[in-house]
C-alpha cells in the first residue's frame, strides 16, 4: 500500500464532504451534499444522467473545486498536492495515449506515482493479469476496443495499489463474464481494506455495494445499505427504489419529473 499522508489517517474517515455546492454557469448541479464514507467501504453512487455523479466524484479528489462546502481524504483537506498520492482515480473518458502501447502507458501513469525499475514492471503485469490485458499489452492503444481501454484505465488506477479507488463507470463497455470478475476484484480488493467508489448505472453493480448513495438533481436522496434503501421505498428491487425515491424527490422539489 502507498504511504499514509498523515499520522491519524488510519483513524479518519476516507472521505467527508460537507455542504458541497457547485454551479456551473449559475446552474446549482450539486446542492448541499453531506456524506462521510469510512475507510474500507465500498459505496456506489448511483443516479440518472446528468445529475451530478462525475462533478461530485470530481470534488472528491480534487479534480473540481467546491464553490461552497468542504472535502476531507483521510482527514486531510482536499484540493491538496500531497493527496494525489492518495489515491487511484478512472475518469469517466480514458486518458490514454493511442499512440503508446498498453504497456508503455502504464510505464507512464507507473512513473507519476513514482514507480520505477523492477517494482514498476512487477505491478504492470500483476494489474494486466488483473484486467486480462497481458496479451494485448505491445499494441498500441489506439488498436483497442472501447472496453480493452476502460480495462486499462482501471489497471492504471490500481497500479500505485491506493488505499482509495475513485472509479466514474467503470464497466461501460466491459462484457458481462469481465464485468464479474472486475467486480470480483473490487469485491477483494474491499475486504483488504480498500476504500472503493463507484459510479453505476448498472442495479446488480449497485446490489454488491455495502452503501449506495442516490443522486438526483444534485441532492443525495438516500444514503444506505441496498436493503435499507429498498425496505425504505416499500419495494422490492433497487431498480424499483430508484425510481420511487426519484419520484417522491420529484414531487417534493416541484419537478414533475419521473426518471
Ligand atoms: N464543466 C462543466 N461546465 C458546465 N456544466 C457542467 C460541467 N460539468 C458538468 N456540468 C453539468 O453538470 C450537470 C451534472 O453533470 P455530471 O457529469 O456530474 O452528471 P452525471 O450524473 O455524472 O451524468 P452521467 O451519468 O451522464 O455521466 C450536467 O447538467 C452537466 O451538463
Amino acid at each position: 500500500m502507498s504511504a499514509i499522508p498523515s499520522m491519524n489517517a488510519e483513524l479518519e474517515p476516507a472521505l467527508q464532504l460537507h455542504q458541497i455546492q457547485r454551479r456551473f454557469n449559475g446552474k446549482t448541479v450539486l446542492d448541499g451534499i453531506s456524506l462521510t464514507i469510512p475507510q474500507g467501504e465500498l459505496f456506489g453512487l448511483l443516479g440518472p444522467s446528468g445529475s451530478g455523479k462525475t462533478t461530485l466524484i470530481k470534488l472528491m479528489t480534487g479534480i473540481d473545486q467546491a464553490d461552497g462546502g468542504s472535502v476531507r481524504m483521510l482527514g486531510e483537506p482536499i484540493p491538496q498536492l500531497k493527496m494525489l498520492q492518495a489515491f487511484g482515480y478512472m475518469a469517466q473518458a480514458d486518458a490514454l495515449y493511442n499512440e503508446l502501447t498498453g504497456k508503455q502507458n502504464l510505464a507512464f501513469f507507473g512513473a507519476l506515482f513514482g514507480l520505477k525499475g523492477e517494482q514498476l514492471q512487477a505491478r504492470i503485469q500483476a494489474v494486466a493479469a488483473l484486467v486480462e490485458l497481458t496479451d494485448h499489452l505491445g499494441k498500441p492503444v489506439g488498436a483497442y476496443s472501447g472496453g480493452m481501454k476502460r480495462r486499462l484505465s482501471l489497471a492504471a488506477a490500481l497500479l500505485h495499489e491506493p488505499r482509495l479507488l475513485v472509479l466514474d463507470e467503470p464497466t461501460v463497455g466491459i462484457d458481462p463474464v469481465l464485468r464479474r470478475s472486475v467486480w470480483a476484484e473490487l469485491s477483494a480488493l474491499s475486504k483488504q481494506g480498500v476504500t472503493i467508489i463507484v459510479t453505476t448505472h448498472v442495479m446488480d453493480e449497485a446490489e454488491k455495494c455495502d452503501r449506495l448513495g442516490m443522486i438526483r438533481d444534485g441532492k443525495l436522496i438516500a444514503v444506505d445499505t441496498p436493503e435499507a434503501i429498498i425496505a425504505q421505498a416499500g419495494v422490492a428491487t433497487i431498480e424499483e427504489a430508484f425510481i420511487a425515491l426519484g419520484q417522491q424527490q420529484a414531487v417534493r422539489s416541484g419537478t414533475g419529473a419521473t426518471r
